[in-house]
């Protein structure tokens, strides 16, 4: 943890950003990002609950932390302030009041395993240190960890039917999907699937109570209370007057609209939001995973989610009459609608695996379009998708390509795995 001295300097810094949370692009420099390195929660997938905690295999702790370190030291190396969550909820933490709230909130969120046993597992929770429990929470909590006196309901003796009181959050180290940066501001997202639902209170408790966001009014745009979901893979910032964002399997055209309204009442910079509507499906859980933007006037796509003709769903929200009604106007043409919103005369759209059909569908599986630029045209990549990796050199990109043979298991990429806090502006 921290000491006093450390997150004063941290606070210092932050006085002289003026503004702690800074993204008013996708690809502008890269000066401060928020990581989250895999821990204990891994091992507590188990095949049985795989598909419900969102896996499809198994990571090998030792490697994935080792290629985790490896991303991170990358980002570090080019001058990045790597953030890590399970550090700043620990600090943020720090008061034992808050500690108890915090448990409060995280107990009452986990209520489909704990029924009758809150009390046990609020006393179990606080006997630890801030970041022994910081970490019991993240990596869930096992039936068999509580003395069998203090189990008083028949479900929790059935140590072979399910084994969790909290479940695992394996999901954590991809620190993009449960809240996104929006110029000054972000959404602290209402997520779509019950395993990720807790990860955002994490964050919620960061901007209101730790030291380098608390007290900055840092705006947020949505919360995480608002009914319909939205997750920060689909939530793209392509210039300081545009967001995007995917309609797809975890974001809900709902919550967009809101988004769209509140972004255009509170920050005025922000003039349009691009609604792009992607298949449902596992594979293109997010826009992320088939969509990103790699420099000024190059974007990352999987051909797949456009139609055979080139087309598809994209609806336009500019600021309507009054704060409560948007403008929408329809488009189909994904490269089109990107040059009109970007003012740009000509774009390119580089396709995951050369738009070969086995080559495409293979590296997007394991999110070749799921590029980090952390400058323009610079850009982290996984090592594996070497097909993408030679066309985006080809197409004059400087690319970083990082590990992945366990990280990848979790299904999602370099820009699923960073949650961006502060970049520069672009020129203009
Ligand atoms: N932005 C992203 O696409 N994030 C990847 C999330 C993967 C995670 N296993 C999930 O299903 O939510």
């Amino acid at each position: 943890m921290s000491s006093i001295v450390e997150m004063t300097s941290q606070r210092e810094t932050q006085t002289k950003l003026k503004h702690p949370i800074h993204v008013t692009s996708e690809i502008g420099t890269l000066r401060t990002v928020l990581l989250k390195r895999p821990g204990k929660e891994v091992e507590n997938l188990i095949p049985e609950y795989l598909q419900r905690l969102l896996f499809d295999d198994i990571p090998y702790l030792p490697i994935i932390q080792r290629e985790h370190d490896y991303f991170a030291e990358t980002l570090k190396n080019r001058g990045i302030e790597v953030l890590y969550l399970e550090k700043l909820v620990v600090e943020t933490l720090s008061n034992p009041e808050i500690k108890r709230q915090f448990v409060d909130d995280i107990l009452r969120e986990s209520k489909a395993n704990i029924n009758g046993a809150r009390e046990v597992l609020k006393e179990y929770l606080l006997s630890f240190s801030t970041a022994d429990m910081v970490d019991k929470v993240m990596s869930g909590i096992l039936k068999r960890e509580i003395e069998e006196s203090k189990k008083t309901h028949l479900y929790e003796l059935m140590e072979d039917h399910y084994p969790f009181y909290l479940d695992p959050m394996p999901n954590l180290y991809f620190t993009r999907d449960p809240a996104a940066s929006i110029g000054n501001g972000l959404s602290i997202n209402r997520m779509r699937e019950p395993a990720r639902r807790r990860e955002s209170l994490f964050m919620e408790y960061i901007m209101k109570l730790h030291p380098r966001f608390a007290g900055y009014n840092v705006p947020v745009w949505l919360d995480r209370n608002y009914e319909f979901s939205i997750e920060g893979g689909d939530e793209l910032v392509l210039s300081d007057e545009v967001v995007a964002i995917g309609v797809s399997a975890r974001t809900s055209a709902r919550a967009i609209e809101r988004l769209a309204l509140n972004l255009f009442k509170k920050q005025d910079s922000f003039k349009k939001v691009v609604a792009v509507e992607i298949p449902k499906c596992r594979a293109f859980m997010h826009l992320d995973t088939v969509f990103t933007m790699v420099d000024y006037d190059k974007f990352t796509i999987h051909p797949e989610i456009q139609s055979p003709q080139g087309k598809m769903n994209i609806y336009i929200l500019e600021k309507g009459l009054d704060d409560e009604h948007v403008n929408i106007t329809h488009r189909t043409n994904l490269q089109e609608t990107l040059k009109e919103v970007l003012g740009l005369n000509e774009l390119i759209l580089i396709p995951c695996g050369g738009g070969d059909e086995i080559a495409a569908s293979r590296e997007q599986w394991n999110d070749g379009s799921n590029t980090l630029a952390i400058s323009p045209g610079v850009v982290v990549t996984y090592d594996r998708n070497y097909i993408s990796n030679d066309l985006l050199r080809q197409h004059g990109m400087e690319v970083i390509e990082i590990l992945s043979s366990e990280l990848s298991r979790g299904r999602g990429g370099p820009r699923c795995m960073s949650m961006p806090i502060v970049r520069e502006d672009l020129y203009k």
